[in-house]
């Protein structure tokens, strides 16, 4: 039977359910070596005296301090040097009458001396020495159990154990400490496309995500989680694996299958491990939606969606705050930053929504709704934070202030947005080898005009060829209305041209087969891409020199309306046999280890916003650029003269 969801319960309804459920308490002993970051199950009582003995804390002489009462530098007081004592090693007599034994930092008090003197305050004389100043009884001297006493309490159960702690455990010769043991949690992936990272995948498989990711947020959170393997979409499998390990673990996390389509079977089998089974099905929020919680043996097992996005944030707002209530961690305040929505932002009333967005500094933060959604993984690492829509807000208006809450502690020193190419993966590695963090978000290179004109990027590399005046990139600064905002620079020349399957099997020659022959399937690129206007441009020519009318011609080839979003997505299609041939660059074609039949020369340039070109992060990359310039021309299909860098724009 299909499940539609009811009763969504609020976001903040499902948290103060869960904050609720506690956990059988375990405690383990570990050594303090193990410590850092545990939770202390006992009082720990000092069985000793610190320092244990009266400890000497400076170099000098240990002295009776009544023999120096009249010492000054005009009327020093000599006194024998009686013998030696260092740290470990006591001196074995007594100090008398105007004597002093030469003392270590660290080293035991002889017996009969009372205080210190500096040894900057004597003159060494032979086996004697002269005591220029007076010191005091006790001076220099840390007393026996000065620092901690025995039966002092120096660390409470329920402390979390850092450095500072752990030190003084040592200090009072504990080794071994009992802590809490972590909250387990057993996590489960299902789905029967899934296969484990490391495996070869089959066509139409996919790599599981969630269990990986829910591992390190676990363990991030002081949680012991355990991986319980990928289970089919099968319902008796799930419903068994529950049953046997729900016994082990605080918690069960297991992920997909949370849905109303058929195969997805969470709901049903989660309802069948009560009473009460489940307690909640959907939370009004997004994404998260289709989330599942349900408790059996009076243990949470939650149901989280599949898609990885979804799952995590779901972990993050609901799951995280309870391990780590359990494991005794902190709640995560997040750092925030206050920006202005740089675009309007729609959300749905009723719900609450949960927005990654990009943030870019600029003289303000400038914040962007991320374009993919939950079912995207890149979404989450793209984002910078995210921005939280309340169930009653709709919309926010662009340049409206807006909270964003961050994921991570450091704004990107550059955001880099437009179209994608091997040079500049050169170029970027090297900034972030010296230390730079970048943002990057490969949109094509239309999508690199319009982030620039948003304010969305600092720099976009493009390479969008215009058929009237046949010329790369500078027209469209017109078009886009950037003359004024932004500057193109100079990068180099890329190697366009078919790309073909290993060993050309269909003969193909150029792009005269692509408009006469009907047994090869193309692969198109997608409208607004530098490639696809170029490509139109060729076949256009081509046509024209046939004879033909291009608009009739086209609709004879195989795969025109085909559309790749980018170079890889064309060599992924030739690859997997979806298309016989497409266009693309030289350096994709090499990638994938394609045949590859080179046919324009494109141009693929920076372009930069005015007022990102005082940022440090600008100014490196054009020195890199610039430094570069040998190594780009060491890649297959890029040529890079020795203008690289330099202004082309006014
Ligand atoms: N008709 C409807 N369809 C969907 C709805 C809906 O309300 N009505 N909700 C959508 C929303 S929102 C989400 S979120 C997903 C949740 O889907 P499920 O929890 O049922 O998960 P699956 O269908 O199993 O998977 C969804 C998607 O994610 C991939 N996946 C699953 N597990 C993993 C993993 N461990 N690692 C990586 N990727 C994973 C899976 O292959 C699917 O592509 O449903 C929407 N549909
Ligand atoms: O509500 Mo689903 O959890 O996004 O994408």
């Amino acid at each position: 039977m299909r499940k539609v969801f009811r009763n969504l319960k609020s976001l903040e309804e499902v948290k103060d359910l869960i904050m609720r459920y506690e956990r059988a308490e375990r405690r383990e002993k570990i050594s303090i070596w193990d410590a850092f970051g545990r939770i202390l199950a006992e009082d720990i009582v000092s069985g000793v005296d610190v320092p244990g003995f009266d400890r000497v804390m400076l170099d000098g002489y240990a002295v009776r301090a009544e023999d120096t009462f009249w010492a000054d530098e005009d009327n020093p007081v000599e006194l024998k040097v009686i013998g030696v004592a260092s740290a470990g090693h006591p001196f074995p007599g007594e100090v008398g009458e105007r004597e002093a034994v030469e003392v270590a930092t660290g080293a035991p008090m002889p017996r009969g001396a009372n205080s210190v003197v500096k040894e900057e305050f004597t003159v060494r004389k032979g086996d004697s020495i002269l005591v220029m100043r007076a010191v005091a009884p006790g001076e220099n001297v840390q007393g026996a159990g000065s620092d901690v006493r025995v039966g002092e309490t120096v660390a409470y159960r329920g402390t979390r154990l850092s450095a500072r702690e752990i030190g003084i455990l040592a200090a009072v010769g504990i080794r071994e400490v009992e802590v809490l043991s972590k909250p387990r949690v057993g996590i489960f992936s299902t789905g029967d496309e899934l296969a484990q990272p490391g495996e070869p995948l089959e066509y139409g498989k996919i790599y599981d995500v969630n269990s990986s990711s829910l591992m390190a947020s676990v363990l991030e959170d002081g949680g012991e989680p355990k991986f319980l393997g990928i289970l089919p979409d099968d319902y008796e499998a799930i419903r068994d694996s529950l049953k046997r390990e729900i016994e082990k673990f605080d918690i069960i996390l297991i992920s997909g299958s949370t849905s109303v389509g058929a195969g997805d079977v969470m709901y049903r089998v989660l309802e069948e491990l009560g009473p009460p089974g489940v307690i909640v099905h959907g939370i009004a929020m997004h994404p998260g939606k289709p989330t599942v919680i349900a408790e059996a043996r009076g243990k949470l097992v939650i149901g989280l969606p599949g898609y990885p996005t979804s799952c995590l944030t779901v972990y993050r707002e609901i799951v995280s705050p309870l391990i780590r209530k359990w494991s005794g961690k902190p709640l995560e305040t997040g750092k925030e930053v206050i920006g202005r929505a740089a675009e309007r932002i729609i959300g749905e009333r009723g719900r609450r929504d949960l927005l990654p967005v990009h943030v870019v500094k600029d003289e303000e933060y400038l914040v962007f709704p991320v374009p993919t959604g939950s079912e995207a993984i890149s979404t989450l690492s793209r984002a910078d934070g995210y921005v939280e829509m309340e169930e009653l807000e709709e919309i926010i208006e662009e340049g409206e202030v807006v909270r964003v809450k961050l994921f991570t502690d450091r704004i990107a020193d550059i955001s880099m947005i437009g179209s994608h190419c091997i040079g500049l993966e050169l170029i970027m590695s090297e900034m972030r080898r010296r230390g730079y963090l970048i943002k990057s978000v490969f949109v094509g290179s239309s999508g690199g005009f319009k982030a620039i004109a948003r304010g969305e990027a600092d720099l976009a590399g493009v390479h969008a060829f215009d058929p009237e005046t046949m010329e790369y990139n500078l027209p469209f600064m017109r078009k886009f209305s950037i003359e004024d905002k932004a500057i193109l620079i100079r990068g180099y020349r890329r190697i366009q041209g078919l790309i073909v399957a290993r060993g050309n099997p269909k003969g193909i020659k150029g792009i005269r087969d692509i408009l006469e022959r009907r047994d090869i399937v193309m692969m198109n690129r997608n409208k607004g891409s530098g490639t696809r206007i170029l490509l139109d441009y060729l076949l256009k020519e081509e046509a024209e020199r046939m004879g033909i009318d291009i608009s009739e011609a086209i609709k004879n080839i195989r795969g025109y309306w085909n559309e790749a979003k980018s170079h890889n997505a064309v060599a992924i299609a030739i690859k997997n046999g979806i298309a016989d041939v497409g266009i693309g660059i030289k350096t994709v074609a090499r990638l994938y280890n394609l045949d590859f039949i080179p046919i324009a020369e494109e141009n693929y340039d920076f372009l930069i916003r005015r007022s990102s070109m005082r940022k440090g992060a600008v100014e490196e990359f054009l020195r890199i650029l610039r430094e570069f310039r040998s190594k780009l021309n060491e890649l297959d299909g890029i040529e890079a003269s020795d203008d690289i860098g330099l202004p082309i724009s006014p």
